[in-house]
């Protein structure tokens, strides 16, 4: 027999074995030795430096054990008393990526299950590592590695299975999940989001089904919906939900033309846990045009509404909507905004479907300034559901932006770049941060209100965590760890991390003592607000990223921190050169910003090419460009780009450097 799963709801929370803790993803602990009483007295146990690499990743704790990837899923298994590391394990995926390297940042998270680890990986493995040894026992490959994917997302265990999704919503790609036996790595099943070529026949009847919503030859696009993030799995019925992507091409109208709902693009898909059987879906795009996925976290819950017990799944996805569905039949419930919401004007709970404002889908190609933004109200970093006080915790983003949805589909090629699919303007002066800014939400999803909310300096934070000793901790861009009162929102604790946060944090226990864990240093997809970030400590060099963890009692103090940011790099040879330069923007616009920010500006992920001296010689920047010098190190090469194109980028980024020195910028 197996033995227990300390992953079930009904467990007492000495460990936090999975992403959302339990299948139902609630990211709750059920801890209570810090309380609003004790919190006072939480310190700082230990620490644990990382290096520069992406830290935007949460832990798992089992049996006094911390677990985590980071980077390009580099494993480490750290004594939690302690923080004595005891193994490391790296699947060097950033080298086995190839052009896949351009798509994404790393891991968020990762698995445990009856003593295995299991990680996704860049180039699409998933692998299950010991977590005693910290040896790989097996590893499969889950996509084509021809495809422009990656895995990001933790994988799930459940039932002794492991479920994994990938994402890549930026190019010809077809959305699925796949199962394994978490004992062997054998495929147990394969569920696609969105319908292949009929020409080809269907998996199964509800692709057939979801054909019928789909126009023209959507196919040879893929489609998207991938499962980037959230799997959420109710063992009482053995169902597996899947919160799925946008479509691929964004443009309806490319991508379908402009007909049909296109299943199951931004929806809750329930399917069986065993077989992978559709059971049912909810669709809360219908005809999904703007990077809208619905892959923010999906939390179970037991609520009455309406004097009638419920079993819901709730989730706050991209579009600003606070959903209420019935877990079981798939039924809305109900569904209020939660942000500002300019798309539609309400969900119709007789239909389920949206109502509309028409100008969001770009009549004659005009553009439309959409809240929330393709960012979402709220993105990956989960909110907290606590069952205590039957309120969600959301760490919301306030911001619009304006799209002009590229109407041809040569816009949409190559499609190997972690460039948008459309083309955005942000809906905010990108150096004022009073224009997007970031909160902490708790809301009721029984009476669809907010109870009370913190606001934040910007819109860039962190996951939560409720407790069953009555608060919610989150982390901030600003580098403060925070624990508020459950119940109304007053801050009770505070410590400076020095470093932001984005990384939701969680809580375990270790003989008698409760802890709480939380990954500082930015990462992911921040580094295009890097200019209303700037004023706080984003410089992804002098960072310090570190494993924090927390205790009553507990009073180490972390060392006085020097953030000594490089000045922008000196470059004697500088000759301006505008047309050059004008075209390196174009170049760098595709390709660069995401992840070097706009005006190569740069916070979060990747290096502030301004204060790098690399740009400045033509061979130390073809080596990291043609030959692939910094692979390891998460940079892509760009190995396509003509002398000619190379010379272009860096003069922008020269230029920009320029007027760094200059001050003008
Ligand atoms: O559709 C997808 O496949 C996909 C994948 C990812 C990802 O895995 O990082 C993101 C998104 N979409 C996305 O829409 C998005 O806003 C986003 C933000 C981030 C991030 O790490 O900050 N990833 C992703």
């Amino acid at each position: 027999p197996r033995p227990a799963e300390p992953y079930l709801d009904g467990s007492d929370g000495k460990d936090w074995p999975g992403y959302g803790r339990s299948f139902g993803e609630q990211h709750y602990s059920p801890l209570t030795q810090i309380d609003g009483k004790t919190v006072g007295d939480l310190g700082l146990a230990w620490w644990f430096d990382l290096g520069p690499e992406n830290s935007a990743t949460q832990p798992i704790a089992v049996d006094g054990v911390l677990y985590f990837g980071v980077g390009h899923s580099i494993v480490h298994a750290i004594d939690a008393k302690t923080g004595k590391l005891l193994w490391r394990h790296d699947p060097h995926a950033a080298e086995a990526a190839g052009p896949n390297l351009r798509l994404g940042w790393g891991s968020r998270g990762i698995a445990w299950g009856n003593g295995k680890i299991y990680t996704g990986t860049q180039d699409g493995r998933l692998i299950a590592i010991d977590a005693r040894t910290g040896k790989e026992v097996w590893s499969v490959q889950t996509f084509d590695k021809n495809q422009p994917t990656y895995i990001s997302g933790a994988p799930r265990y459940y039932a002794g299975k492991v479920i994994v999704g990938f994402g890549g919503d930026m190019g010809k790609v077809r959305g699925y999940v796949t199962t394994y036996d978490a004992d062997t790595g054998k495929q147990l099943w394969r569920f696609y989001t969105v319908p292949g070529n009929p020409a080809d026949g269907f998996e199964n009847k509800a692709m057939e089904m979801a054909a019928g919503t789909w126009s023209g030859e959507w196919w040879k696009y893929g489609g998207g919906g991938t499962v980037w993030n959230a799997i959420s799995y109710d063992p009482e019925t053995d169902t597996i939900f899947l919160g799925t992507g946008n479509g691929y091409p964004w443009n309806h109208k490319v991508r379908s033309g402009g007909k049909g709902d296109n299943l199951f693009l931004a929806s809750v898909v329930a399917v069986s846990g065993s077989t992978g059987e559709y059971k049912w879906h909810y669709q809360q795009n219908p005809g999904e045009t703007w990077d809208y996925n619905a892959a923010m976290d999906m939390a179970l819950a037991d609520l009455t509404i309406a004097g009638k017990p419920r079993k819901v799944l709730v989730t706050a996805p991209k579009n600003g909507i606070f959903y209420v569905i019935d877990r079981v039949t798939g039924k809305l419930i109900s569904a209020e905004p939660y942000t500002k919401v300019n798309w539609a004007s309400k969900i119709d709970l007789a239909t389920g479907r949206p109502v509309e404002n028409p100008d969001a889908r770009y009549p004659d190609g005009k553009t439309f300034t959409i809240w929330p933004s393709s960012a979402g109200g709220h993105s990956w970093q989960p909110m907290a559901y606590s069952p205590a006080t039957r309120l969600a915790y959301i760490p919301v983003i306030n911001a619009g932006m304006t799209i002009r949805d590229e109407p041809d589909l040569a816009h949409y090629k190559p499609p190997l770049d972690r460039s948008s699919g459309g083309s955005f303007i942000p809906d905010f002066d990108v150096k004022d941060p009073k224009q997007a800014t970031g909160a902490l939400v708790a809301w009721d999803p029984v009476t669809q209100k907010k109870k009370w909310s913190v606001e934040h300096p910007t819109l860039a934070n962190g996951g939560v965590m409720a407790t069953a000793g009555g608060l919610v901790f989150q982390g901030t861009v600003d580098g403060s760890f925070k624990a508020y009162d459950a119940a109304t929102g007053k801050t009770v604790w505070s410590f400076a991390t020095g470093t932001p946060i984005v990384a939701p944090p969680i809580s375990y226990r270790v003989g008698d003592t409760q802890y709480v864990t939380i990954i500082t240093g930015l990462g992911t997809g921040l580094a295009m607000w890097a200019p209303i970030l700037s004023r706080y400590n984003i410089d992804p060099r002098s960072q310090k990223r570190r494993v924090l963890t927390f205790a009553i009692g507990a009073r180490a103090k972390l060392p006085a921190d020097k953030h000594s940011v490089q000045p922008i790099a000196a470059d004697p040879e500088f000759a301006p050169n505008p047309a050059s330069a004008a075209a390196g923007a174009v170049i760098y616009m595709k390709h660069c910003v995401v992840c070097h920010g706009f005006g190569a500006v740069s916070g979060s992920h990747a290096p502030d090419l301004r204060r790098s001296t690399i740009p400045t010689s033509p061979e130390a920047f073809a080596s990291v460009l043609r030959e692939g010098a910094l692979v390891s190190g998460g940079m892509p090469r760009f190995e396509e780009f003509t002398d000619r194109q190379r010379e272009d980028v860096r003069q922008y980024i020269r230029t920009e450097m320029q007027k760094g020195r200059a001050g003008t910028r």
